[in-house]
């Protein structure tokens, strides 16, 4: 199946070592789009982890109504009040995320963002656009991507999607119980779209449809929520420094991985949170060397 498909694995990507005189503005701009009343924590998980991930400048963009909450967990990130109702994001937010998206140079979306009308209008506004810029979507804008019939059609390779099994059923029809099979749609789908796929779980699996990975960190620590939010913000980090989209994904679910066992080591992987996660990225990040 997936083997007969793709090539050998991949050695692992590296990050170029930082120029002595560099700025924040060589380390490229996140905007990460997401969060709702109740779910405020994860796109916050996201941000933190794009800051501790190596990224110049980090962005949340969140519903109005969530502002002073997300802005209160992490002063290293700046905040942008999105138009909502109670739900989350409004319809107008859309217009809105186009403006901010144009000084990003990296786009994440969809942890805690929910799936009305304006959840669905920033997918599809981030999908539309003319542009080469990275865009991670994880969550809620995969389950908006789900609601459109032509979903594919709206994939190209500057994205990198990272669905758990769950949310891989609902876009691509496959049984989250056929790992297998959900590991070849990924495969059929990176190779139709160019669009990056990573199928997360025990062992992750990458996939651009080329090339093909899975990956060899994490523990079973890692299965307490916000984890995967966690993930979205590492990739963004990544490729705002200059990763290849599929070389990002590589590098990112290792490192992540590599984070929740460091963490395991230090609380166990009943205690294991998210936010060990990010208090052991920067552990996760100097172990590379090691590699
Ligand atoms: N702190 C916060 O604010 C947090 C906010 N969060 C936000 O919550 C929102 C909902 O996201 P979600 O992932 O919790 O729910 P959902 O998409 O319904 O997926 C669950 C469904 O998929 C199925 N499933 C099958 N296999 C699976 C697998 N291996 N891994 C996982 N699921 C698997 C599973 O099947 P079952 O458990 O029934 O077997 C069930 O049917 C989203 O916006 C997210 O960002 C969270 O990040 C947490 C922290
Ligand atoms: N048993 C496991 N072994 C290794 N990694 C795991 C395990 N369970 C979950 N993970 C990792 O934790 C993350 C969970 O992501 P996700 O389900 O999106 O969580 P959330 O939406 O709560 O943030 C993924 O990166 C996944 O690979
Ligand atoms: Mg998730």
């Amino acid at each position: 199946m997936v083997n007969e498909m793709t090539t050998r694995s991949p050695a692992l990507p590296q990050l170029a070592p930082r120029d002595a005189d560099s700025h924040k503005g060589d380390y490229g701009r996140v905007l990460l789009i997401g969060g709702s009343p109740g779910m405020a924590g994860s796109i916050s998980l996201s941000a933190s982890a794009s800051i501790r991930s190596g990224a110049g400048l980090v962005t949340v963009a969140v519903p109005r109504r969530c502002l002073e909450t997300v802005a209160g967990y992490d002063r290293c990130y700046m905040t942008v009040a999105l138009p909502d109702d109670l739900k989350g994001f409004y319809e107008l937010a859309a217009s809105r995320v186009a403006q901010l998206s144009e000084s990003a140079t990296v786009l994440g979306c969809g942890p805690g963002m929910r799936t009305g009308v304006g959840a669905e209008g920033i997918v599809k506004t981030l999908c539309s656009q003319e542009s080469d810029k990275p865009l991670v979507f994880d969550a809620d804008a995969l389950n908006c991507l789900s609601q459109c019939d032509d979903w594919k059609s709206m994939l190209a390779p500057r994205m990198i999607l990272t669905p758990h099994p769950g949310e891989w059923e609902r876009l691509s029809g496959v049984a989250a119980s056929d790992r297998k099979a959900q590991e070849a749609a990924a495969v059929e789908t990176g190779k139709a779209t160019g669009a990056t796929i990573v199928l997360k779980g025990s062992k992750t699996f990458v996939t651009d449809g080329k090339k093909s990975v899975h990956n060899s960190t994490g523990n079973p620590g890692m299965a307490s929520g916000g984890s995967g939010d966690v993930l979205t913000g590492v990739l963004c980090g990544l490729l705002a420094q200059g990763l290849a989209v599929f070389e990002a994904a590589h590098l990112g679910v290792f490192v992540h991985g590599r984070a929740g066992d460091l963490a395991a080591e230090s609380v166990g992987q009943i205690s294991l949170s998210a936010s060990d996660l990010l208090q052991h990225l920067p552990a996760a990040f100097m172990s590379l060397s090691d590699q």
